[in-house]
Parts: C-alpha cells; structure tokens; sequence
C-alpha cells in the first residue's frame, strides 16, 4: 500500500467516526484523530448531555404538577450533583463502547492534534501518518464575545456541562438554539434564570408562531427575560456575585454564573490549512461542493466545519454518504439539505421542518402560499396551575396544497416532528395528511384535521 490508510479523518465527532466506521465496513484502513474524546461535541458536551438535563427538568415540571393529579408529592430538594454524576457515567459509557467498536472495526485512534502537512500527510502531535483521502471535520466551538469587557467571567455551553454545583441565579446571554435549551433547563430546576437577548423574540429566523409561542411559555415558566440588551461588560462584584451592563446603560446584579450562548465557531485554526493550499472562508467555514469535497482533490470536509446545518444527523449522514461514494461505488450519492427537521430542546419542545411562513413567501410569492395553524392548551395542563400550550401550523403551496413546512411547539413535538419530516420528505400535500385518520387524543391528530 502506497500509504499508511486509506482514509485519515480529523476528528471524532458525529462525522469524522460515521466516514471511518462506513469505510471499515468496505474493508478499507482507517484512522480517526481525536484531540480530546471519542464521540466529539454530540456525545460528550453537546446533544446528549443536554437531553439528559432536559429529561431531568422534565421530572421536575411532572413533580410540580403532580398535586394537580392527586398525588400527596412535594419537592423537597433537588440534587444538581446526582444529576451530572450519572450524566457522566453514562457518556462514559458512551465514550468507552466507542472505544472498543472503534478496536472492533479495525480502525485506528490517533490521540492528539491533528494537522495537515501536505494533501497526503497529517501530523498527530509531532508523529506523521499519510492517507490516500483525508476527510476534515473537526466540528467547532463556543463563541465568547470578543467586543464585551471581561467576557470570560462568563461560561459557556462547555463550562455549563462542567458546571457541579446547581447555581441559584444565572443570566443566559443569546436567543439562539442553545440558550433557549440551557434556560429552559435552569429555570425548570430550580435556578433563577435570567435570558438576556439583543431583540425580542427568542430564535431568530425561525416560524413566527414558534418565535411567539415560545418566547411566553419561557415568560410564563418564570423566566426573567431581558429584551434590547446588548452586553458591554461583565463585572464581578464584591461579594463574588457578578453584575451585568449594558452598552445602553442598563445594569443587572447578583448573578452566580453567566452563560454565553452567542453562537459557534469552527475549530480550524489546528489543521494548518495553508500547508495544503486551503483556507476557512469570512465566516470560518471549509468550503465543499456538492459532493463534500474540498479545493483539494482527496481532501473532504464534513459536519459542522462546512457552513451546513449543524446537527448531528447531517454530519452522520454527510460522513456515510461520502463513504459510499468513494468505498461503495455510489457516485452520485448527494446530501439533500431542502427538508432537514429539527428539534429545539426548549420546554416546550419545537420541532420543524421546512419553509417558515416568512421564508415560503419569499420562495413562492405571498399569494401562493397558505398557512393552516392552530394554537391549544393540550389535555396534559386542562387542569394542572401551569398551563403550556401548544401551537402548529402547516405552510403550504400551489393548488395541490404541498406541505412546505411543519412547525410545532408544545409538549411532544420532539417525538412527533420525524415521522411528519418524512410526509414532507415525500412531497406529502394536505389532503394526503387529511387523508391519514387521526389518533385521539393527541396533539398530533391536529396536523392531519386542520380546517
Ligand atoms: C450544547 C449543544 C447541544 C447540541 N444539541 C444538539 C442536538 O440536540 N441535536 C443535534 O442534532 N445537534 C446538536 N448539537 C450540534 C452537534 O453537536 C453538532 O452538529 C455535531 O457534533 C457536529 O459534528 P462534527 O463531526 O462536525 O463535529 P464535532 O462533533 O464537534 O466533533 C469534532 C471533533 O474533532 C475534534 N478535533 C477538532 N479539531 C481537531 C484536530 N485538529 N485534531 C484532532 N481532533 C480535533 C474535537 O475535539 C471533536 O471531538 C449540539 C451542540 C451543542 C454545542
Ligand atoms: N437541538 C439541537 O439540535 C441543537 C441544540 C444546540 C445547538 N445546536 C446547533 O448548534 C448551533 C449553535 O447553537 P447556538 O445557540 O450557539 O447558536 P445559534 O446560532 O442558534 O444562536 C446564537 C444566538 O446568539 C445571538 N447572539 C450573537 N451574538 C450575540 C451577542 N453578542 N449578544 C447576544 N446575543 C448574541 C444570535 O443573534 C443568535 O440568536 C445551532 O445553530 C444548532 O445548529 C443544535
């Protein structure tokens, strides 16, 4: 064999492990270098974390309401620590049955930084190892505002999942998906949450209905939300506590933690991507065409470093696919990213798939476009203290009325939203889910009975 492997992938996060795994399985050498653990951000500080908080803060919210049910229950305390331990047990878990599959497929761990020394060698730590194909994806990492004044007294998603002792009063900075999650976690568990945003509604370019629907059930859980502030600096006070100002005067004190959740940033400084000719465009991204490939010819790039969706499932999918193209004779094997669902974590759950109203208008002209929508307390909060609704809404076009977005927020929409992503993925219209016969009681009977 000219070379060390067939492939080399940098990083062992949702892409890099599914391109290694698939090409083992046609029989090709493989490593993955990995700098910190197996199973990259997903795995260890990203979805699976989060949904593990998220479940807990949903027993919270079932111990709250249970006295509305007859149940003789109080919550006499919550044990923050209990919760992350067995949240780390079980990635580690996760992390070690990598390990060993990893060993299993024949494919080799390479631990440290990778970086690239020409288009066939990477460098692990100083050790050089060559590849015929060598695929990208080192995924990315939370933003710190660099304009804000002692930026770093805040955490960020990172430092909220190092986090062992449950904070009394936190400010969560951002609106995006992972501040609606992290507050919604707080805030169901006891903390004091504050969420601090530069505009109003929360999630930014997302269906209005969700933006508005969300955005007061987080107000209604006892959020505290700070609209039209733009943090200028953070200060810690006196008595440790930490005070928040704004660029506009306005100051909020007595915080125990600040959490950024800005956005993300691609990890591309380590590759030395100069060495092989390539550089990260404006906004930090490795271009790929169509097929995942970089300007260099064996050189891929997949997951979160490409610009695209950033969610597990793309990356998986993207890393699969390119292995099939190269390893499977399947040429032709595309990504299509026209209906990608998506579920935010938020309490109440958003799932989505498709065109948002605003963006369908666009699409298609204003008049060519109709929306079916329908706003309901479901039977789960008929009588507790604590109502939450729930919200869907159906964006259609043309005469055949074909479905071009689903939008739900409420209980359960994190569950419902795949099995309708595929009715879209299929060019589902209407009257194919007027078709479907309902299952009542349900939320999701709505979606197949609006008028
Ligand atoms: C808090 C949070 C919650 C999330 N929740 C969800 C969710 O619920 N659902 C969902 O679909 N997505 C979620 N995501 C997004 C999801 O985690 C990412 O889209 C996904 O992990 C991207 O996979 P990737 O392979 O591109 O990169 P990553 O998973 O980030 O993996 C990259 C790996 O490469 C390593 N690495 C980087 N550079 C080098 C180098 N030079 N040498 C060696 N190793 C290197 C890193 O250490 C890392 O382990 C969440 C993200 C965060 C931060
Ligand atoms: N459930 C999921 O699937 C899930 C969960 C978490 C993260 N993710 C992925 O990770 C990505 C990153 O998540 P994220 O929440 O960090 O980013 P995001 O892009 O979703 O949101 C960032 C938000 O921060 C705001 N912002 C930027 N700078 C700011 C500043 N200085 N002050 C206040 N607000 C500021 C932006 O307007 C935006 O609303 C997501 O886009 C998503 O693809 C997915």
């Amino acid at each position: 064999m000219k070379y060390d492997y067939d492939v080399i992938a940098i990083g062992a996060g949702s892409g890099g492990l599914s391109v290694v795994e698939r090409a083992a399985e046609y029989g090709k050498k493989c490593a993955v270098v990995e700098a910190k653990k197996l199973g990259g951000t997903c795995v260890n500080i990203g979805c699976v974390p989060k949904k593990v908080m998220w479940f807990g803060a949903h027993i919270a919210e079932a111990v709250r309401d249970a006295p509305d049910f007859g149940f003789d229950v109080e919550q006499k305390g919550f044990a923050w620590s209990t919760l992350v331990e067995k949240r780390e047990q079980y990635i580690n878990n996760i992390t070690t049955w990598y390990s060993g599959y990893m060993s299993d497929k024949g494919v080799d761990v390479l631990t440290g930084w990778g970086s690239l020394v020409d288009k066939n060698t990477v460098s692990v730590d100083g050790k050089t190892y060559t590849a015929e194909t060598i695929v990208i994806a080192p995924g990315g990492t939370p933003l710190i505002p660099q304009e804000t004044e002692n930026a770093d007294l805040g955490l960020t998603s990172d430092g909220f999942f190092e986090l062992t002792e449950q904070p009394k009063k936190v400010a969560v900075v951002g609106s995006g998906y992972i501040a609606v999650e992290l507050a919604g976690v707080f805030q169901a568990l006891g903390t004091d949450t504050t969420l601090i945003s530069r505009k109003d509604l929360v999630l930014r370019g997302f269906d209005d209905m969700i933006r508005e629907t969300l955005t007061d059930a987080m107000l209604e859980s006892g959020i505290t939300k700070e609209y039209h502030f733009a943090v200028k600096k953070l200060e810690r006070a006196e008595d440790g506590s930490l005070s928040i100002y704004s660029t506009d005067g306005q100051e909020i004190h007595g915080f125990d933690q600040v959490v950024w959740a800005v956005g993300r940033t691609t990890l591309v400084e380590p590759l030395a991507l100069e060495n092989v000719g390539l550089e990260a465009n404006g906004r930090g991204y490795i271009e790929v065409d169509e097929f995942h490939k970089t300007a260099v010819d064996n050189i891929y790039a997949i997951g979160d470093v490409t610009g695209q969706p950033q969610l597990t499932p793309v990356a998986i999918r993207a890393g699969r696919y390119l292995a099939e193209r190269l390893y499977n004779n399947k040429p032709d094997l595309k990504l299509d990213l026209s209906s990608v669902p998506t579920v935010i974590f938020s309490h109440p759950p958003v799932g989505t798939v498709g065109l948002a109203e605003h963006d369908a208008r666009r699409e298609y002209g204003h008049d060519n476009v109709k929306v079916y929508s329908s706003s309901f307390t479901p039977m789960r909060y008929a009588f507790t203290k604590h109502q939450i609704k729930t919200a869907l809404k159906l964006v259609v076009t043309g005469e055949d009325e074909k479905v071009v977005g689903i939008h739900i927020v409420g209980d359960g929409a994190d569950e419902m939203l795949q099995g309708f992503a595929v009715a879209v993925q299929m060019g589902a219209t209407k009257a194919d889910l007027d078709a479907t016969i309902a299952i009542h009681p349900s939320s999701s009977e709505e979606l197949v009975t609006m008028r």
